[in-house]
């Protein structure tokens, strides 16, 4: 199939910067011929102009969604105590209480004041003899579940695999999106890195200048899958410097690009800064999985995002490493009492 270079679709005859695009991925999940290469031609275009996209048609059942939203404020509801059982560990694992993170290595704002949020971290349930756990692998912990509320283990874990299925999808789609084979990175995501997390953003009435669910930054990794609850909260920063809403569309998932694809392809597709803040008058949830290669491979400038008047602009690395800087900079449990490491 005949794809053009841009992909520039429809929508786009407009200004982009006003719309987020929504992606259909029905024809290219029930393998219709071409259906890949447009829909290619359909993320390059998001991804390079705008960084975030809707998902339509994800084949993530709705009803998993919903179930981890309604067992994640079952979650959040328990006493304090108990879920301070669950707290934060050194793999950055388990609950973190309200107000304990505070975004420093985003060089999108000054940002002094802690995130006005509450969330629990899961990654993929690994059996406590793997090797990975036995030899204390950096980022492969356990989990830890509330031992009162088994549904919201389960509830967590069936949605997780759900969007693990649309998050090995995605990747064929970016990798030919950059005008790579299909299974590109197939590699890079054999093993890959999954951390789940369901934040709990109560409503801010009065907000101090500048106080936020979640202070402005971009995401760390190569992509984020983001399921919401429907109460707006969410704003993305446009490429002209103006910060606008991105509302939740129902039967949609949100997709944004990361700070570890935008080095790998060498700026080409952008990680676009955004922020949380619930005003609504009721709690907000939101449920991100941060979806990234293995921790060991190492990732090199990709060969369609350079050349002679384009050269590779970062050295190579480990998304392990990057992610080690990120937690250290941003968690107050991950923090001593030294200076901030170093951006690797
Ligand atoms: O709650 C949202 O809509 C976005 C949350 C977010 O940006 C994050 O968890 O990284
Ligand atoms: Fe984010």
């Amino acid at each position: 199939m005949n794809v053009p270079k841009t992909g520039k679709p429809a929508w786009a005859e407009t200004d982009v910067d006003e719309v987020i695009p929504v992606l259909d991925m029905g024809s290219y999940i029930a393998g219709m011929p071409g259906a890949l290469e447009e829909l290619a031609a359909e993320l390059r275009y998001a991804c390079e102009n705008i960084g975030f996209f809707y998902v339509a048609n994800h084949g993530v059942p709705q009803e998993k969604i919903d179930r981890a939203f309604a067992e994640g404020a079952r979650f959040f509801d328990l006493p304090e105590e108990e879920k301070l059982e669950l707290k934060l560990d050194k793999y950055n694992i388990g609950y973190l209480p309200y107000a304990q993170s505070m975004i420093k290595s985003s060089t999108v704002a000054e940002n002094r004041k802690p995130n006005l949020n509450e969330a629990f971290f899961c990654k993929r349930e690994l059996p406590a003899d793997h090797p990975d756990i036995l030899n204390g692998r950096p980022f492969h912990g356990p989990n830890y579940w509330p031992e009162s509320l088994p549904s919201f283990r389960e509830a967590m874990l069936d949605y997780q695999k759900s969007a693990e299925v649309l998050g090995q999808r995605l990747v064929k789609v970016y990798a030919v999106a950059l005008d790579l084979p299909e299974d590109f990175f197939q590699e890079a995501f054999t093993d890959n890195q999954i951390i789940h997390r369901i934040t709990h953003f109560p409503s801010q009435e009065a907000p101090e200048e500048g106080s936020f669910g979640s202070a402005p930054h971009t995401d760390s990794g190569f992509m984020t899958i983001l399921a919401r609850d429907e109460v707006p909260g969410l704003a993305i920063r446009r490429t002209n410097g103006e910060w606008f809403p991105a509302p939740s569309i129902p039967g949609t998932l949100l997709v944004n690009t990361g700070d570890m694809c935008t080095r790998w392809s060498n700026d080409r597709f952008l990680s676009t800064p955004h922020r949380v803040l619930n005003e609504s008058g009721r709690a907000r949830y939101s449920m991100p999985i941060f979806f990234d290669p293995n921790t060991d491979y190492v990732m090199e400038c990709l060969p369609t995002c350079q050349g002679p008047d384009n050269p590779p602009k970062y050295k190579p690395l480990t998304y392990g490493a990057y992610l080690d800087w990120f937690f250290k900079m941003n968690y107050f449990h991950q923090q001593g009492d030294g200076e901030p490491p170093p951006k690797p």
